[in-house]
C-alpha cells in the first residue's frame, strides 16, 4: 500500500480525476492504463493485501497484450505456462472435440491460452503498482456512499475499516470494479440481469510434486451425471472442478476419500497423501449482465458489469478488456479530445462482446451437464462439430472473440469481413519489433506503404503513430484482407476505421494529450 493518499480529491480539494474502486486485475489494471495515458488515479480496497486464494487461471493472447501494455507482460511470462488448448471428454474421457492453442505467437505475439494462479498474478500486478507514481492504493476502505449527477464530479463517501474514520472525495469519473458482490452497482441503483444459469460446483486446487501424468490442456468432461474440468495451472498446480448434484453437499465431496475417487481418473495410483488441497469450495457459476454500465460519470466493470461461468477461461480477460475499452476514452474525455458522450460507446462496445462470450460458455455448460443419456448420444454427435465456433476457431490473425460490431464512435455500419471492431494483429515489422511496442499508448495509422510527408507531419500532429508495411508483410496481407488500403487503430488495438482516405482516417482520430 502507498503511504498516503494524496490530500487532493478531499471536497475541500480539487476533484481526483479518477477513483478506481475494487484492487483486484480489473481495477489495478484500470489503473496502470490510465497512468500510461498520464492519469492519475486513486485505487481503493476494502482489503489491504492481495486476496489469496486461486480463482481465475486462464488469459488468452489477446488480454496477454494488455498487461504488456500495462509493462507486466515479462512478469507474467515467469508466472505462466502455455495452455495446449481445450478438449470435451465424453464419460469415459474419450476425446470427442479438440481445440488446439498455439504457443508460437503470430497473431497477437503471445502463445494462444495462458495458465496461472490468480493470487500470483495480482501480486506482480501490484508491484506495478508500487512503481507507478500516477497510482496511489489506499487499502482497508470501504466506498459507503455515492452521489453522482449527470455533469459534476462524483461524491465519494470512504470509510476506513480500522479507524473508522470517513472521508468524502470527490472525483470527476469513478470506476467500480468491486466485483460481483459490486457496492458501486448497488449505490448507482444498476441491476444485475440474469441470463438463465446457475450452476454449483465444487472447485479444487491442489498443489503437488507428483507427476499428473494427463494432456497439458483444459479437459471438459461431458457427463450429466459428473461433469468435471480438469487442468494443469503451474509446474505444481492442478485444479479440478466437479459439478455437484442437486442432493449433493460440497462437505461430503470434500473429505479426502471422496475426493480421491473423483480426482483418481487423472492421477492413477498416485497416493492422496502426494497431494495438497489448498482450496476445496463450493462455487455457484452465473451468468448475468448489468443494465446499465454508465450511470453519469460512474462506469462498472469486471464482475461488478457482468458474470460469466468458467467453461471458455474468459471470465477474468473480460474486465480486462473493459479496463483497455473504458480508459483511452476516458484519458481522450479528460484531455478535451472526445465529447464525455463518447463514453457511451464503452457499454455499446462491450456489452454485445462480454453477452456472447458469456452466452458460448453457458452453452458449453450446458453440453457438458444436461440431457441424461440422450444428451450423452447428441454429444457424440454435435461436439465434435464445435469447431466453427468463434474461439475454438483459432487460425492465423484471427481473434479468439468477435468482432465490437456495434459503436457510437462510428457512424457507418460496418460489414462483415471489414476491419473495424476487430483487433489488429500484433504482428511483427520490419525492423524486428511487433506492432504493439512500436504503438505504445497511441493511435496508429497502419499504410501499405509510407505516407507521404505531408500526412505524415499531420499524423504526428495528432499523435498518431504511422506504421507502413509492406504489401506482402502480415500487416499488409491482413488489409488487403480487409478490402482497405490503411487502418486507424485505436490504443486498445481495435480498429476505429478503415479505407483509403488516409486524411479522412488521421481526422478520426481524438486527441490523447490535453488540448492547450
Ligand atoms: O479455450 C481454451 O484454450 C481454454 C479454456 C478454458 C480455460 C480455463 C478454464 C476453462 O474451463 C476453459
Amino acid at each position: 500500500m502507498s503511504p498516503a493518499a494524496p490530500p487532493v480529491g478531499r471536497t475541500d480539494g480539487p476533484p481526483l480525476p479518477v477513483v478506481v474502486v475494487g484492487a483486484g486485475p480489473t481495477g489495478v489494471t484500470a489503473a496502470l492504463l490510465l497512468a500510461g495515458y498520464g492519469i492519475p488515479s486513486l485505487l481503493l480496497d476494502r482489503w489491504t493485501g492481495v486476496y489469496p486464494l486461486p480463482r481465475a487461471v486462464h488469459l488468452d493472447d489477446e488480454v496477454y497484450r494488455i498487461l504488456q501494455q500495462v509493462g507486466a507482460h515479462r512478469a507474467f511470462a515467469g508466472i505462466s505456462r502455455p495452455g495446449a488448448g481445450l478438449r470435451l471428454l465424453a464419460p469415459d474421457h474419450r476425446v470427442l472435440a479438440e481445440f488446439r492453442r498455439d504457443a508460437t505467437v503470430e497473431a497477437h505475439g503471445h502463445p494462444q491460452a495462458n495458465m496461472f494462479d490468480q493470487p500470483e498474478l495480482e501480486t506482480l500486478l501490484r508491484r506495478r503498482v508500487a512503481e507507478e507514481p500516477l497510482v496511489t492504493l489506499r487499502g482497508g476502505v470501504e466506498v459507503t456512499g455515492l452521489d453522482a449527477t449527470d455533469d459534476g464530479p462524483v461524491r465519494l463517501r470512504v470509510t476506513d475499516w480500522d479507524s473508522g474514520e470517513r472521508t468524502t472525495l470527490t472525483a470527476r469519473y469513478v470506476l467500480g470494479c468491486d466485483g460481483a458482490n459490486s457496492t458501486v452497482r448497488d449505490l448507482v441503483g444498476a441491476r444485475l440481469r440474469d441470463l438463465g444459469f446457475a450452476q454449483r460446483w465444487l472447485v479444487v486446487d491442489v498443489d503437488t510434486d507428483a507427476p499428473v501424468d494427463a494432456w497439458e490442456g483444459v479437459h471438459q468432461v461431458c457427463d450429466p451425471h459428473r461433469a468435471a474440468t480438469y487442468m494443469r495451472v503451474g509446474p505444481r498446480r492442478y485444479r479440478w472442478e466437479f459439478r455437484l448434484l442437486p442432493d449433493e453437499t460440497a462437505a461430503e465431496l470434500s473429505v479426502p476419500s471422496a475426493l480421491h475417487r473423483l480426482i483418481r481418473p487423472w492421477t492413477g495410483d498416485v497416493p492422496f497423501e502426494a497431494f495438497t488441497v489448498t482450496r476445496c469450495a463450493e462455487y455457484t457459476f452465473r451468468a448475468g449482465v448489468a443494465d446499465r454500465w454508465r450511470v453519469g460519470r460512474v462506469f462498472l466493470l469486471g464482475d461488478a458489469a457482468h458474470l460469466t461461468p468458467p467453461f471458455i477461461g474468459q471470465g477474468m480477460g473480460a474486465g480486462l478488456r473493459d479496463a483497455a475499452n473504458l480508459t483511452w476514452k476516458l484519458a481522450a474525455v479528460l484531455a478535451g479530445g472526445l465529447p464525455d458522450s463518447a463514453l457511451d460507446s464503452y457499454q455499446t462496445e462491450r456489452g454485445p462482446h462480454v453477452t456472447s462470450l458469456i452466452r458460448l460458455a453457458t452453452v458449453i455448460g450446458r453440453a457438458m451437464t444436461e440431457g441424461g443419456e440422450v444428451g450423452n448420444v447428441l454429444r457424440r454427435l454435435v461436439v465434435p462439430r464445435l469447431g466453427s465456433l468463434l474461439v475454438f476457431r483459432r487460425k492465423a490473425l484471427d481473434s479468439a472473440t468477435p468482432a465490437l460490431r456495434r459503436s457510437v464512435l462510428r457512424q457507418r455500419r460496418t460489414v462483415p469481413w471489414g476491419l473495424p471492431g476487430r483487433l489488429c494483429p500484433n504482428a511483427p515489422l520490419a525492423d524486428g519489433r511487433r506492432f504493439d511496442d512500436l504503438v505504445g499508448t497511441s493511435f496508429a495509422l497502419v499504410t501499405v506503404g509510407p505516407l507521404a510527408s505531408g500526412a505524415e507531419r499531420a499524423a504526428r500532429l495528432r499523435g498518431v503513430v504511422p506504421v507502413s508495411v509492406a504489401a506482402g508483410s502480415v500487416l499488409g496481407r491482413w488489409l488487403a484482407r480487409g478490402r482497405a488500403g490503411a487502418a486507424l487503430v485505436r490504443p486498445d488495438r481495435t480498429v476505429l476505421a478503415a479505407g483509403h482516405d488516409v486524411s479522412a482516417l488521421l481526422a478520426a482520430a481524438p486527441t490523447l494529450t490535453p488540448v492547450s
